[in-house]
Formats: C-alpha cells, sequence, structure tokens
C-alpha cells in the first residue's frame, strides 16, 4: 500500500476580488512535503507567498484547489499546524517564559510536564537565564528564538514559517538562519518557510 503522503496542495488557485478590482495571487499551484522536510518557498515581493501559507494554515479559503494533511481536507485552521508570522509578535508585558507558554495556556495544556519541555527547549536555544525577562531587554535574534520555541512548544507537526528573519539585519539573519533550521533539523520538523531571498533559503 503506498504510504499517504504528509502535506498535499492541489491545484490552488486564490484571487482576491477589491473595490479596485481583482488580484490573481496564485494559479493553479500544485506541491506535496514529506514529513521531516523543510522547504522553501522563495519568490519576490507580491508573488503569493504568505497567500499560500495562510490558505495551509486555514487562515484563508482558496478559490479553488485543495490542501490535504494525511489525505484530510483541511477546512479551518487546526492544532497541528504552527505559524510564525514575518515579525515575532512577542507580548511586551509578558516574560519570555510566559510569552513561549501562551499556545499552550490557549489550548489549556499547561502542565507540569509541558512547562518542563518548554522550559528545557528555553535551556537548549540558549534563553534559559531569560525566562523570566521581558522581550525589549533582548536582541533581535533572541526574540526571533523564543517566536520559534513558542511555535514548538504546541508541538505542530507542520511549522509555516513566513519571512522569519526579515526584521534582522543582514549579519544576524545569517547567524539566527542556521540557527534555526539547526533547531528545526533537531527537533526533526517539518517545515514550509517562505522568504524572498535566495542565501537565507539556502
Ligand atoms: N487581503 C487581500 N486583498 C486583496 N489583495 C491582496 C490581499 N492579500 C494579498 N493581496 C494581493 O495578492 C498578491 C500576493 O500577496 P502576498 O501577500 O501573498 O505576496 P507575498 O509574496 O507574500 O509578498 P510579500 O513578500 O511582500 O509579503 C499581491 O498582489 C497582493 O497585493
Amino acid at each position: 500500500m503506498e504510504e499517504k503522503k504528509f502535506v498535499e496542495i492541489k491545484n490552488i488557485s486564490m484571487t482576491y476580488h477589491t473595490l479596485d478590482g481583482e488580484t490573481k495571487a496564485l494559479d493553479n499551484l500544485s506541491f506535496d512535503i514529506n514529513k521531516g522536510e523543510i522547504v522553501t518557498i522563495v519568490g519576490p515581493s507580491g508573488c503569493g507567498k504568505s497567500t499560500i501559507l495562510s490558505i495551509i494554515a486555514g487562515l484563508i479559503k482558496p478559490s479553488s484547489g485543495e490542501v490535504f494533511i494525511y489525505g484530510e481536507k483541511i477546512k479551518n485552521t487546526t492544532k497541528a499546524i504552527g505559524y510564525m508570522f514575518q515579525s515575532d509578535h512577542l507580548f511586551q508585558w509578558r516574560t519570555i517564559m510566559e510569552n513561549v507558554l501562551i499556545g499552550l495556556e490557549i489550548q489549556k495544556k499547561v502542565t507540569l510536564d509541558s512547562i518542563k519541555r518548554v522550559e528545557k527547549l528555553l535551556d537548549t536555544y540558549g534563553l534559559g537565564e531569560f525566562k523570566n525577562h521581558y522581550p525589549n531587554q533582548l536582541s533581535g535574534g533572541m526574540r526571533q528564538r523564543v517566536a520559534l520555541i513558542r511555535t514548538l512548544a504546541i508541538e505542530p507537526e507542520l511549522l509555516l514559517l513566513d519571512e522569519p528573519f526579515s526584521a534582522l539585519d543582514y549579519q544576524s539573519r545569517l547567524a539566527v538562519s542556521d540557527d534555526i533550521a539547526g533547531i528545526l533539523k533537531r527537533e526533526q520538523k517539518t517545515a514550509i518557510m517562505v522568504t524572498h531571498d535566495i542565501a537565507e533559503a539556502i
């Protein structure tokens, strides 16, 4: 029997309708992703990268086409998918620990075990000492790591990363992208990242 594909994007098209007219953002896009793969989508600004991530995440409905996860059609958002946006969106009034726990809090899954797991992630990725600090006390690169750990904390099966390094300067971007690629590989995650930067994709 053929093994079920993890993520299947099938014939997705998306046209936005506004008062000014129509914008075709995606035209009959299809691709598959296997478990454990890290896929990057590269393209210039406006080519529809954020649109495809939002469709996979179930945040917007495509004009036509379907997304399947393990053969099941995506209808709404699902806990199986973690979405990390362009900027880190950390809450300034919450400590690093409180920021990282927010997804688990919403899902009512804050337990001793989940706290331990999150503390271990913070320790492993050099943020253990900063768990009681506030986001404005951290560097941009550290904040991106916090945002990634917050996304990993809910243990998503698929991570969607929208230009995760765009807020950083060139040098930190290279360091942090190595860093984050390392984390994704060690945690054996499946991820789709979009970027307009070919170096970052590589
Ligand atoms: N909500 C919307 N309403 C109308 N048009 C939209 C909407 N969202 C995106 N678009 C248009 O769809 C096209 C694709 O946008 P999208 O944000 O997916 O591109 P992108 O590749 O992610 O760009 P960027 O890298 O600048 O974020 C663009 O022409 C954009 O103007």
